[in-house]
């Protein structure tokens, strides 16, 4: 898979992607170490030369998007506000134009790379992975899309409308969460309580596990281990299909409150659209059929030796 921002290569082979997965593949591997400091002290200085990769992608980014400005717009060099219709719509332009500060503008980026790159590139592999695995729930998501050739709108990718497509995309996060694990500290001087009365005194940490929320039976059932999307299903008196709604507290994939997910819906059109549209279109064969596959130790819960398929379109003998 290719991927490009303005035209800079973001493909696998790119030095960034390299850089960024190997930052990734260790950070990740630190929670589980008790030893890390060890590992950081022998492995370190290849670490920090991931991370200043990473970052000047970033500043790359941003050097790139001021000079088009520049260019664009020669006299507003000054004052660059961009909010015409040719740059609007450009996160990094926004944050030009709102953020002095081209350092921030650039970890931003970066931020928003990081935060929807691999994640959602994950959950679409795990996705396929499930769905190969039963073949029958190809029909089930591809026969509730909008006619072959209509125009999508984002109305037409709303829950109402394919309910089916989304219970498979919440159904493959809820057993492979892209985040498996997540923390947060208690900054406040005087601690916090949580709402069930819980104290937590100043710089505890909390940790909690999305990836065992998931496979939870006392949360799920008994079939928790199982891949159900019909679990999502709600039929109503008329069989009308209703996505069921679920509270983060059972379902913490995209976080809660105020540090939910901003990505959340971005990840959705391309879990829902993108993947069953190619399933509509393309044939999809794994090249090694080995069974349920074992994810990676990393940040993003990453599939073990990636997920290999022959490709060819519907109704076309194999190449
Ligand atoms: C299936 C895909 C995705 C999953 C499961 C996911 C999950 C999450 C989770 C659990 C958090 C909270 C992290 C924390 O507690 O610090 C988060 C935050 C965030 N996500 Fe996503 N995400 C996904 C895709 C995306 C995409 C596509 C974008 C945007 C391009 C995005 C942008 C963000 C941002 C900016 C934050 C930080 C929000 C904040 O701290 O206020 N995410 N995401």
């Amino acid at each position: 898979m290719r991927l490009t921002w303005q035209k800079m290569d973001l493909s696998n082979s790119h030095p960034f992607s390299a850089a960024f997965d190997y930052a990734s593949d260790l950070t990740g591997l630190r929670f589980q170490n008790p030893l890390w400091k060890v590992n950081y002290y022998l492995f370190g200085h290849k670490f920090r030369k991931a991370v200043s990769i990473v970052k000047s992608f970033g500043n790359e980014i941003v050097r790139l998007a001021v000079c088009r400005r520049d260019l664009e717009n020669p006299s507003e060099k000054s004052n660059p506000q961009t909010n015409d219709d040719e740059s609007g719509g450009d996160l990094v332009n926004m944050l030009l134009d709102a953020v002095p500060e081209h350092h921030v503008v650039a970890d931003s980026a970066i931020n928003f790379l990081s935060a929807g790159r691999d994640t959602t590139a994950n959950s679409m592999t795990w996705m396929l992975h499930l769905l190969l695995e039963q073949p029958s729930l190809t029909n089930y998501i591809t026969d509730e899309l909008p006619p072959s050739g209509d125009f999508h709108t984002y109305a037409s990718l709303s829950t109402a409308l394919t309910p089916k497509s989304h219970a498979v995309f919440l159904e493959t996060l809820r057993l492979y969460p892209p985040v498996p694990f997540e923390l947060k500290q208690t900054l406040n001087s005087a601690g916090m309580t949580l709402p069930d009365g819980t104290v937590l005194p100043h710089e505890s940490v909390i940790v909690w596990c999305p990836y065992a929320y998931g496979r939870s039976k006392k949360i799920w059932g008994e079939d928790a281990y199982e891949f159900n999307p019909e679990r999502w299903i709600e039929r109503t008196g008329d069989e009308a299909e209703k996505l069921k709604v679920r509270s983060a507290a059972e379902y913490p994939v995209f976080n809660g409150g105020a540090r939910s997910c901003l990505g959340k819906r971005m990840a959705e059109v391309m879990g829902v659209w993108v993947l069953s549209e190619s399933l509509r279109e393309w044939e999809f064969e794994e090249v090694e059929k080995v069974g349920r596959r074992r994810s990676r130790n990393s940040l993003t819960l990453p599939m073990e030796g990636g997920l290999k398929v022959r490709v060819r379109k519907r109704n076309m003998p194999a190449l």
